[in-house]
């Protein structure tokens, strides 16, 4: 379906988006990492474990598929594929400026990916969609392995785990370089922003605030415990900009 120029997007949304990703987001050496998530006034990126809530207005989900379709890769970590079910695509763009989507990453050690997963029935419809890249850990089970590779999916094992089991983002980042990733973007949910947020790997830090509180039960941006505290990098605004009703900012992150 061609949505016309501007991917069925109301003209002031798709210019907006496109200006403010075409002026903040870095030129590209080597893996340059964007860490992106909406928020609500209170901190809340969800209103209950496991749910998903939609914070961003159209203008904000205009941005975030602009900003999308400037990535490589998308990367989430497997709760958030069983919450959300999501797509990851950049299709509010035009189809003319998205030729190809990007590539979907699921940092899933275990290999939870269920069957029906979007990620996986979605490229088998749309041939500009890839299947996505599964980041296992060495303990995943080899038949959930070569079923999720039967749906098309590519199951990539890295051996280099956490105490917990789960992939060092290091040697996922090594990974990703090395299959020509440039470009990664990181939308979470809240353990992989906690994660990405306490390595050196975020170069840029693109938050949506939609004005909404949650209050109590809602999931925290970064579930940050005492034993994390410390690992916060310094954050440096570059800009705020509204968005229909939120407010974004863009930081870039000082290792
Ligand atoms: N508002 C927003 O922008 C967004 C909200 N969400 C919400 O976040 C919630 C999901 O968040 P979570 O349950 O925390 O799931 P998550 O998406 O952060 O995935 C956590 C899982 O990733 C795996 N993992 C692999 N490597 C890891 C590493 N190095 N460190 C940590 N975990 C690693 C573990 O199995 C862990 O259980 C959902 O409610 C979803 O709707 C998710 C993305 C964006
Ligand atoms: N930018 C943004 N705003 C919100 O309000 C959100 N809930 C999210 N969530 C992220 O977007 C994914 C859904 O993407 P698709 O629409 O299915 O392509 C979801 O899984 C989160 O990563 N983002």
């Amino acid at each position: 379906m061609d949505h016309g120029t501007t991917g069925g997007l109301e003209e002031p949304y798709y210019a907006q988006a496109r200006d403010f990703v075409q002026r903040h987001l870095p030129p590209c050496s080597g893996l340059q990492v964007t860490l992106t998530y909406a928020q609500s006034l209170d901190g809340m990126i969800a209103a209950r474990p496991g749910q998903q809530l939609l914070l961003s207005s159209r203008a904000a989900m205009a941005m975030t598929h602009r900003m999308r379709a400037h990535h490589d890769a998308i990367l989430v970590g497997i709760g958030t594929v069983l919450a959300d079910d999501p797509q990851l695509s950049a299709r509010l763009l035009p189809s003319s400026e998205m030729p190809c989507h990007p590539q979907p990453v699921v940092l899933d050690p275990h290999l939870r990916m269920p069957a029906t997963a979007r990620l996986l029935s979605g490229p088998r419809a749309d041939p500009r969609l890839h299947s996505p890249w599964i980041i296992a850990g060495p303990h995943a089970d080899p038949a959930k392995r070569q079923e999720l590779q039967r749906l098309g999916a590519t199951v990539i094992s890295v051996d280099q785990v956490d105490q917990q089991g789960r992939p060092l983002l290091d040697a996922v980042a090594a990974e990703l370089s090395r299959r020509g990733v440039r470009r990664l973007m990181v939308e979470g949910g809240a353990h992989i922003i906690q994660a990405f947020l306490a390595s050196v790997l975020v170069n840029t830090l693109v938050v949506t605030i939609a004005p909404v509180f949650v209050g109590v039960g809602g999931v925290t941006a970064a579930c940050a415990s005492a034993a994390h505290a410390q690992t916060f990098p310094n954050i440096r605004p570059l800009a705020y900009e509204q968005f229909g009703t939120d407010v974004v900012m863009v930081a870039s992150v000082q290792q």
